[in-house]
């Protein structure tokens, strides 16, 4: 496939890499200044385009596929307030949109056990709940994306918390989901979700040893994506 990498930094490299080590074509290699080079590019040399940007870059880049036609792969976190209207724009186009914020299998795995024991913990009173996320201090973002989407999967299975918030300080509220966000090198992405009582204590973690699971995951979501349309995420990719 000819592949168009929308951001060429830590992510974008990586999946360069391993995407020319399955025998695929780099059509371009796109970061801030480059853009130029997308005016060469359009859905007759590009088969699908894998955004790894930042918050700013990531909808304009998702626009531009779109436009274009070709199917976008994004992991750009920290823009998703704007996802509705990216989600109506791919509807509107008969275009091909993926987003997930963490593209490792193991992550993904991770979110189907915190829903499962966040429905569990709703049946028994007397714990707390908190989300601890640790990262490099490159990271432009807090919480992170995958923070989020496990915030969301506590919150879908809890009755009596209302939101989550990002806690700095001591700034506790009441009835909602606290996220710890920590920045510490060389961190590749670390969760940890966290039951507390007077009695006990609950955790479960996902730690990444390097960026090798979000990278390849982004790969093989690429390859499946292909010919397929409409707004998709990974429980249409995964098979649990
Ligand atoms: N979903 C997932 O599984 C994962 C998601 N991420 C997310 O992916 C994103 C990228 O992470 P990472 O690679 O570590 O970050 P980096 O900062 O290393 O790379 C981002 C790249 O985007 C480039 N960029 C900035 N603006 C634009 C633009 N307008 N068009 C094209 N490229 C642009 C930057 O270029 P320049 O240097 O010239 O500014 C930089 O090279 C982050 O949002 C991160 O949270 C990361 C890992 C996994
Ligand atoms: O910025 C990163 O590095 C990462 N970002 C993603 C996120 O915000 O969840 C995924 C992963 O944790 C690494």
């Amino acid at each position: 496939m000819n592949i168009l990498l929308l951001g060429y930094g830590k992510m974008g490299q990586l999946i360069g890499e391993i995407a020319e080590s399955r025998g695929h074509n780099l059509a371009g290699k796109i970061n801030i200044d480059n853009r130029e080079d997308l005016d060469q590019l359009n859905s007759s040399n590009v088969d699908v385009a894998i955004e790894f940007s930042q918050p700013e870059a990531a909808v304009e880049n998702i626009k531009w596929c779109l436009e274009k036609g070709i199917p976008i792969v994004s992991g750009t976190t920290g823009w998703l307030s704007q996802k509705p209207d990216i989600e109506a724009m791919t509807k509107e186009k008969n275009g091909t949109f993926f987003y997930a914020s963490n593209f490792s299998i193991g992550v993904n795995v991770f979110f189907k056990v915190n829903e499962f024991l966040a429905k569990l913990m709703n049946e028994t009173s007397g714990y707390k709940a908190s989300i601890e996320e640790i990262h490099h201090t490159a990271k432009k973002d807090a919480p992170s994306g995958t923070a989020i989407t496990l915030a969301e999967g506590i919150l879908n299975n809890n009755s009596s918390l209302k939101d989550w918030y990002l806690l700095e300080g001591n700034g506790e509220k009441e009835n909602e989901l606290p996220i710890v966000s920590k920045r510490i090198d060389p961190a590749p992405g670390t969760h940890i979700i966290r039951y507390q009582s007077e009695i006990d204590d609950i955790e479960i973690s996902h730690t990444a040893h390097s960026r090798q699971g979000f990278a390849l995951g982004a790969i093989l979501v690429a390859e499946w994506i292909k010919d397929k349309k409409g707004v998709l995420s990974m429980n249409d990719f995964l098979s649990f």
